[in-house]
């Protein structure tokens, strides 16, 4: 039996978003989102799942609250609709839109339950998607319009900002590869996104300065962590190509004020590169307090000229797989962080982490078993890292219940908590009492 004890600062928490768990999607004034428009396009979604119901959160926040308390998070992280505070993304504010997010904080901070707010979890405007969504910086400023009454609203009472959510996942995933709203498929508008939200992350930031606001604010990149399949250079490289996809080209043009130059090489063979003003890269450089990081998987690549814009094939290695098909390795965890520091010395939170695993109620438990084995691995490397003296200031287990996976539907679980999208009914499973467990102690037992 190993015994890894945590800081007794350490913040333990979980993470959900707006779309995937609210509901009431034509509630109080809430205008659409591309989410609402892409998921009623036949054949994006698996079964042609929406959010208009979802975890009826919006409704049950209450009870979800009450799940936290039992289960004892120090922290919570979600995120804000943008379009139910600016419905159509750059007008008129929406006052009830407003009023919901007081009640939940406020619910959050009586229950001693710090808010982690994620500004922008992927449910942009339609309205601003109809003028070319992040291509247009007139999306840019609405952003930062939109920023400023949640700054001036909740300043002070959320103290914990993050920009946006896995910005790899909305300039690629959503723009390149095509698997999320609003569903392009052209490298160049993907990096034209990329770098609408560099730039509006960077006025955020910029605003909440010029505020003055009482909080800490960052951003959350996804990282899925590469490997070379042999030491030659060209798998090597790529490995490096695969990395950087995800975390360089964002971070760098955060923290240096540039693209990584090998991946605007990369780039350029493809036929795309960043439209780039005056001032974009001074504008998008701003300081920030924390980094969050989502990690889930990590991959075994080797260098192929024929394979995409990278150049580069994944490898099967025979790992074991979630239920959504992830292999798990949770050194890539580790690898991650470490890899981080060439940032410098910044606060990281663990935003995300958590693995599908799609166990149902028998006789009123969830036996998720092979869940409990994914967190346990990954909170072990996560005390590895502290050890070694990274700034890993909290994790945050994704998700907190059960929600509405974006393109796969309902029928991929990610939650500590199980939902009935039928009778709407909040399960605990048996991951839910085990990572309980780990926050009351505020250490890990691992049995070897
Ligand atoms: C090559 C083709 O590939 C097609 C699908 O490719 C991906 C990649 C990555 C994801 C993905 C999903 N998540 C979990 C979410 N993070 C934010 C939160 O909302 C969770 O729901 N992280 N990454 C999905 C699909």
């Amino acid at each position: 039996m190993t015994i890894f004890q945590f800081p007794s600062d350490f913040k333990w928490g979980t993470a959900t978003a707006s779309y995937q768990i609210e509901g009431a999607t034509k509630e109080d004034g809430r205008g659409i989102s591309i989410w609402d428009t892409f998921a009623k396009t036949p054949g994006k979604v698996f079964n042609g799942d929406n959010g208009d119901v979802a975890c009826d959160s919006y409704h049950r926040y209450e009870e979800d609250i009450a799940l936290m308390k039992e289960l004892g998070i120090k922290t919570y992280r979600f995120s804000v609709a943008w379009p139910r505070i600016i419905p159509d993304g750059d007008g008129e504010i929406n006052q009830k839109g407003l009023d919901f997010y007081h009640r939940f904080v406020d619910k959050l901070i009586e229950n001693d339950i710090e808010p982690f707010c994620t500004l922008y979890h992927w449910d942009l405007p339609q309205a601003l998607q109809d003028i070319g969504g992040w291509e247009n910086r007139r999306t840019v400023d609405a952003f930062v319009k939109y920023s400023e009454v949640m700054f001036r609203e909740f300043g002070g009472k959320i103290k914990y900002w993050l920009t946006f959510n896995e910005p790899w996942c909305i300039a690629f995933l959503s723009n390149f590869i095509g698997a999320h709203a609003p569903g392009n498929t052209d490298l160049q508008v993907s990096l034209n996104v990329g770098h609408g939200i560099l730039l509006a992350h960077g006025k955020s930031v910029q605003k909440f300065r010029e505020l003055g606001i009482d909080g800490k604010i960052g951003i959350a990149p996804n990282m899925e962590w590469s490997v070379p399949y042999s030491k030659n250079e060209a798998d090597q490289a790529a490995a490096d190509r695969n990395i950087a996809w995800f975390a360089d080209w964002f971070l760098d043009p955060v923290f240096k004020g540039t693209y990584p130059q090998f991946m605007l090489d990369c780039f350029e063979a493809a036929g795309a590169k960043p439209n780039i003003q005056p001032g974009d890269m001074e504008t998008i450089c701003q300081p920030i307090d924390h980094l969050g990081l989502n990690y889930y998987t990590m991959s075994v690549v080797r260098s192929n000229p024929g394979g995409g814009i990278l150049q580069l094939e994944p490898l099967d290695m025979g790992l074991v797989r979630t239920d959504i098909g992830w292999p798990v390795e949770s050194r890539g965890l580790y690898e991650a962080l470490h890899y981080l520091q060439k940032y410098g010395d910044i606060d990281i939170y663990i935003t995300e982490n958590g693995a599908c695993i799609n166990d149902g109620v028998e006789n009123g438990e969830v036996k998720d078993f092979r869940r409990i084995s994914y967190l346990q691995q990954h909170i072990a490397q996560v005390h590895r890292a502290i050890s070694d003296g990274i700034n890993l200031k909290g994790y945050m287990a994704w998700s907190m219940m059960d929600n509405y996976e974006w393109a796969e539907g309902y029928r991929m679980r990610f939650g500590l908590v199980h939902v009935d999208y039928r009778s709407l009914v909040r399960t605990p499973k048996e991951s839910f009492y085990w990572y309980q467990n780990v926050i009351r102690n505020n250490w890990l037992e691992t049995k070897d």
